[in-house]
């Protein structure tokens, strides 16, 4: 099936900002997040179960991590993940070794997998986004991007698209602010405040099912699923208006 018109939708509902997430939507790094926090997850409960004799059952990427991990603050990820295994552990603190049996030492964990292929690899842009950011950008859209991670500014850095954005809302910004993480609207919600538009005339694009639920309870215009891994169904029951598997050629 083609997509759906996706400038007519913007004409349709007088939208003048767009607000988008990082990874999986304007840069190729939520594959990247998924197989750090798989690699965290599946060593950490083999060892617990070999203790425990217990079996686990390993990260699935695309059940467990789509349900309790994508689009969601670190530390929330790792308490939503264990929780699903009846695995609870004290919060511990940023200070914590990466490997530490404590929220923050799996996060850290995490963090350091997570920049090593970082710096192995660098990283790649959608190219979609950016042209269609660009163009709209020209017309006189405004833009901003939003991202529960902390890493948002060094990967918008690393890809040299900075400047595409007039605002930035990420995890270092919300736990600044104080902000709640996704589907709690909040970062959304503050990415509008700056730009100086109000959700009825802002459109949001998200990957993560957490994302689109935070475009929804803060009552966006335009909730706009980005699908890059067959999942349009459950974008769309989560609250995605419509659903693209690409961005429009300006
Ligand atoms: O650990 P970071 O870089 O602060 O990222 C937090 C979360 O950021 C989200 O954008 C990713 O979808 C999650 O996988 C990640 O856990």
């Amino acid at each position: 099936m083609p997509d759906p018109d996706l400038l007519q939708a913007l004409t349709d509902k007088g939208i003048k900002a767009l607000i988008f997430d990082l990874d999986g939507v304007v840069t190729q790094t939520a594959r990247i997040h998924a197989q750090a926090w798989k690699r965290t997850f599946d060593a950490y409960l083999q060892a617990k179960g070999d203790q425990n004799g217990i079996k686990y059952n390993p990260l699935s990427i695309e059940t467990d991590y789509r349900r309790y991990i994508d689009g969601i603050p670190r530390h929330d990820g790792v308490r939503n993940f264990l929780a699903s295994r009846g695995i609870s552990l004290p919060a511990g603190t940023p200070a914590d070794k990466a490997g530490t049996e404590t929220i923050a030492g799996l996060g850290n964990q995490k963090n350091v997998y997570f920049q090593e292929v970082i710096k192995q690899q660098g990283v790649e842009v959608y190219a979609d986004t950016v042209a269609f950011i660009e163009h709209m950008r020209e017309k006189g859209f405004l833009t901003a991007v939003i991202s529960a991670s902390k890493n948002c500014q060094v990967i918008l850095a690393a890809a040299g698209i900075e400047d595409l954005f007039a605002v930035r809302v990420d995890g270092v910004v919300a736990e600044a602010l104080g902000l709640k993480g996704k589907p709690a609207p909040d970062v959304f919600l503050e990415a509008a405040r700056q730009l100086n538009v109000e959700p009825y005339s802002t459109a949001i694009f998200e990957d993560a099912l957490s994302g689109v639920e935070a475009g929804k309870a803060g009552k966006f215009s335009l909730v706009v699923g980005i699908n890059r891994s067959n999942v349009s169904e459950e974008l769309l029951t989560h609250g995605a208006d419509l659903v693209l598997h690409k961005f429009p050629k300006p």
